[in-house]
């Protein structure tokens, strides 16, 4: 997922989001943290619903509540990764909480330390301050290192929870990949198109392209060779798609079946054709060697629609519209791209 905010946003951002996470139950772990911060962006519409109904009837929501809501509206990461995920952040905060209230104890004692010395200096009482000299410098050691082993271990932790945001990133990407052709599946294309329209309704943008591709008689490449080299076209479409995408904030999906998806933030029309008749040609002059059987050369095409977004439009009205386009496409003799109206 991005998260577009700039430094000063999410430095905000940031300041909300522990303050959600003070006023409910959950623990502080990166899922707690993840499910506030999308909430308190207002990146996740559904979510954000979700939490609002939730609230009505358990004003502080638990750990089981939050869990939940991560899985139903962010992403469907297994019960063993978010377990292991928890398990291993609990861990990480009572080891800090640990070295925090040591270094805490010791400061007490050098305290008190403190205080007995500066009776003795206000006394001004020789024999007392020669007495208590060893004590304190024995206190002002164990306290140098209690505050470098809490130092050491504030690093360590910090490292280990970018290694468990970044464990959290891989599972809910992995839930977003389609495994095939190695490109978004359908529900990862639902959550980037309900990110790019929450903010396109928020008013923060305008226009973007979305093109849908269909590959051509895909039914009689089954029919002729068998399933597993339709998947092989599958599979060879996708990396096409992955080749010829290069924008990092292109959006690259598997609809359904032998349909793709493109979404172009904050691109036109043209923008959008152009991307299609080039994955249209890459398509075209791919060829393709069955496999175990060398002599077997196939040769596919793939047939294009484009749209870009219109203000207030659904995101399955958009895609509706793209499909249209594309339909026409085929009806026209496949192999081309059409793009749908403006108005
Ligand atoms: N091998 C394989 N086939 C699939 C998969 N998903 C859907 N299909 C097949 O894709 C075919 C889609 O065929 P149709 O929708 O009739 O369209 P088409 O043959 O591509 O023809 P046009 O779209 O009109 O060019 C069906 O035969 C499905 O069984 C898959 O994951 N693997």
């Amino acid at each position: 997922m991005e998260y577009p905010e700039s430094r000063e946003k999410s430095a905000e951002l940031l300041r909300q989001v522990i303050a959600l996470m003070g006023q409910h139950d959950a623990p502080f772990n990166p899922i707690t943290y993840t499910v506030w911060y999308e909430y308190a962006a207002g990146l996740n519409a559904r979510l954000r619903e979700a939490i609002d109904r939730f609230v009505l009837t358990e004003p502080r929501l638990s750990q089981a509540t939050t869990e939940r809501l991560y899985r139903e509206h962010v992403a469907s990461v297994d019960d063993k990764t978010m377990d292991r995920i928890s398990r291993d952040f609990q861990q990480v905060m009572s080891h800090m909480a640990h070295h925090a209230a040591r270094a805490g104890e010791q400061a007490g004692a050098f305290d008190a330390e403190l205080t007995q010395l500066h009776g003795a200096l206000s006394a001004q009482d020789a024999e007392a301050l020669r007495a208590r000299l060893p004590r304190t410098l024995q206190r002002s050691q164990a306290m140098r290192d209690a505050t470098t082993e809490l130092r050491t271990q504030v690093a360590a932790s910090r490292a280990e929870i970018e290694r468990l945001r970044a464990d959290l990133d891989r599972a809910r990407e992995e839930v977003f990949i389609d495994s095939l052709t190695k490109v978004l599946n359908r529900k990862g294309l639902d959550h980037r198109l309900e990110q790019i329209l929450t903010q396109a309704r928020a008013g923060q943008d305008a226009g973007h392209g979305l093109v849908m591709l269909d590959i051509d008689h895909f039914k009689l490449i089954n029919d002729q060779h068998g399933h597993l080299v339709g998947d092989q076209v599958l599979a060879a479409v996708g990396e096409v798609l992955r080749q010829v995408v290069t924008d990092p904030t292109h959006v690259v999906a598997r609809y359904g079946g032998e349909e793709f998806a493109i979404v172009l933030p904050h691109a036109g029309l043209e923008a959008a054709a152009a991307l299609a008749e080039k994955v249209c040609r890459t398509t075209r002059a791919m060829k393709l060697r069955k496999r175990n059987a060398h002599d077997v050369v196939l040769s596919v095409t793939v047939s294009a629609g484009a749209a870009v977004h219109r203000p207030g439009e659904s995101a399955q009205d958009w895609v509706a519209r793209a499909d249209a386009a594309l339909y026409r496409s085929k009806q026209a003799g496949r192999d081309r791209v059409t793009v749908a109206e403006l108005s």
